[in-house]
């Protein structure tokens, strides 16, 4: 064959079909994109409305996490947190009783280590491939199709699933054994958490002492320290309104799941343990569903009262 009719046999190569557990926030986005692009996609999500919203958009309705994995060739699970990520995968009816041999299984959702490590050793056990792939990027880039994805585990897998990776994002990582793809999206995230949180305490010290915090944004914005995190995230913070891109209580997890591999890494945290601290007493403030930026209203409701 020419190196022309084989590239035109590859474009041509039928897309496998994708299943999506968890239409949150982000599930949401990234199976939008996977339609707009030609995908044959079924979706479950544990509160039947989001399900029914998506396949209005042309997905079909998987009825639990095992009938949707049953009728898919690779499915991608994006849910909460580690409770959720293993209820899908290994509670009844979930993703792992419907595995068989050539079933991928990808979860996107940001857990830790030993949590990917029980659903691969489930997802391999019943014949079937394993790939973590935690994304860096949020709500926007999930919509825009610009996400990182942190993959590690099954590296065939990586290969069958790399088109939909690259409908979904911008690039894809393969970092070695299952674990490593957590542990790279949880040191993005403890460091985001605690710039985020360092970033409040900057804006919450100016303003006390006097400063416009317009003003200290944008001296923020010209120098060294200058993020994407402060323009996308400063703005809004300055007006107060926290409608949710990154619900705060999934950035403290985050943050305790950091500060869990490194007592077990043996690695001391004490800038993590004092954010973790922060977005913590948020959460009780009631703040967890809000965007983590509202990390700046429970330094706010602290003053005064830590004897400052
Ligand atoms: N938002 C963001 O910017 C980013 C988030 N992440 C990570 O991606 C994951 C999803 O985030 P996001 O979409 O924002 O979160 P959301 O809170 O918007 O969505 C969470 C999803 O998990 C489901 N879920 C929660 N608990 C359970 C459970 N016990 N059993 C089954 N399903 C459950 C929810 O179902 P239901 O609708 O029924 O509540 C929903 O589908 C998290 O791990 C988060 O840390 C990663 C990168 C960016
Ligand atoms: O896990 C959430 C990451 C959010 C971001 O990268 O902006």
């Amino acid at each position: 064959m020419s190196t022309d009719a084989k590239g035109a046999a590859e474009g041509a190569e039928k897309k496998p079909s994708i299943g999506w557990l968890g239409l949150g926030i982000m599930g949401t986005a990234m199976t939008r994109n996977l339609l707009k692009a030609g995908y044959d996609v079924t979706v479950w999500n544990r509160t039947l409305s989001k399900a029914e919203g998506m396949v209005q958009e042309g997905a079909r309705l998987g009825k639990t996490p095992a009938q949707v994995v049953r009728d898919c060739d690779i499915t991608f699970a994006m849910l909460a947190d580690p409770a959720a990520a293993l209820s899908a995968a290994l509670g009844e009816d979930g993703a792992v009783a419907g595995v068989s041999a050539g079933k991928g299984y990808v979860d996107v959702s940001t857990v830790d280590g030993d949590t990917a490590r029980q659903i691969a050793e489930a997802v391999r056990k019943a014949g079937g491939q394993f790939l973590e792939a935690p994304v860096s990027g949020s709500k926007k880039p999930a919509e825009d199709g610009t996400l990182i994805f942190l993959t590690a585990g099954d590296k065939a897998l990586f290969d069958r699933a790399s088109a939909a990776f690259d409908v979904m994002g911008k690039a894809k990582f393969f970092l070695g054994d299952v674990g490593q793809g957590a542990n790279m999206k949880l040191v993005v995230n403890m460091v985001m958490g605690s710039m985020l949180a360092s970033f409040s305490e900057g804006l919450l010290l100016g303003q006390a002492a006097g400063l416009s915090p317009e003003t200290i944004l944008e001296v923020v914005l010209l120098g060294a320290i200058n993020a994407p995190l402060y323009s996308m995230k400063g703005p809004t913070m300055l007006k107060g309104s926290y409608s949710p891109a990154f619900p705060l209580k999934h950035q403290q997890k985050d943050l305790r799941l950091a500060l869990e591999l490194a007592e077990a890494v043996g690695q001391p945290l004490p800038v993590a343990a004092a954010a973790n601290a922060l977005y913590e007493k948020a959460r009780e403030a009631g703040l967890g569903d809000q965007d983590f930026s509202a990390v700046l209203e429970a330094l706010k409701q602290r003053r005064g009262k830590d004897g400052a």
